[in-house]
């Protein structure tokens, strides 16, 4: 299964702009021979949090229309980034996924709001888990910050998923913390972690590119540069198994003491 990270800048509160560069990087993944292209976070109006509810997209009708005429067009798996979606009750940073037959398959609204960019005060913090079914395996995402947590990100471990996706906006000043915790998260659950963060600037942050496609071992397989760019991999799915048959940690695991 071929992989590409779709690593972009994202012009700041400017939806209509972000939809023609998604487009153009659909058309890269597809030349690529990709199965799979993924996104960064809030794609569509980057942390223009202070515009956040002018400039959501209502009930993500839009953004899903778009994602899914691309997907069945291009016949590519897309893991549409995060998008900032719009309901009554107020705005979510909400990842999509659509099937390369044009179905929306999940919706993932970020469990955890990252206070130092001022998401508690705009955003409305998910209540259900980032599990879905794609190429009949079990796979997850997840959104930035929410690799911080582990338990979160075990919960779907357990629950199945061999590949978590990770879209992001994540600063350069703690891209170390980026490359750590992702590893870490790979090696402790054995799985491949598929993450894709932006890259440029916006009036607050300057974003640390460097995505990643990680294997179950905790090898990096593919990283990018700071630079906009298509990073791509080939994988293997059934190394997950391969990794947890030599050092079983599932097995060995004893929940009842934590
Ligand atoms: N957009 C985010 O959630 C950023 C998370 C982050 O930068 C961190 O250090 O955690």
């Amino acid at each position: 299964m071929k992989i590409g990270l779709a690593q972009m800048d994202i012009s700041f509160g400017r939806p209509d702009e972000n939809k023609k560069q998604v487009q153009k990087w659909v058309e890269k993944a597809d030349e690529a021979g990709c199965d799979i292209v993924v996104f960064p976070e809030l794609w569509t109006t980057g942390y223009d949090l202070t515009r956040i509810s002018e400039i959501a997209d209502e009930d993500a009708k839009d953004i899903s229309g778009f994602l899914s005429e691309l997907s069945s067009k291009y016949s590519i798996h897309i893991i549409g980034g995060s998008i900032a979606k719009k309901t009554e009750d107020g705005v979510s940073n909400t990842l999509l996924v659509a099937e390369n037959s044009g179905n929306i398959i999940k919706e993932y609204d970020k469990l955890h709001l990252f206070k130092l960019m001022d998401e508690h005060h705009y955003l409305l913090p998910g209540k259900e888990d980032g599990l879905f079914t794609l190429m009949d395996t079990v796979m997850a995402g997840m959104i930035c910050y929410d690799i911080r947590f582990p338990e979160w990100f075990r919960r779907h471990v357990v629950e199945g998923a061999k590949a978590v996706f990770v879209v992001a906006q994540w600063p350069a000043e703690r891209i170390s913390h980026w490359k750590t915790l992702l590893t870490a998260r790979a090696i402790e659950n054995q799985c491949f972690v598929i993450a894709c963060n932006r890259t440029g600037s916006d009036p607050k942050n300057e974003f640390g590119g460097h995505s990643l496609i990680i294997n179950p071992w905790g090898d990096i397989i593919a990283e990018g540069t700071l630079e906009e760019e298509l990073i791509t991999a080939d994988i293997d799915l059934n190394e997950a198994a391969e990794v947890r048959k030599k050092i079983p940690i599932f097995q060995d695991r004893r929940p009842e003491f934590y």
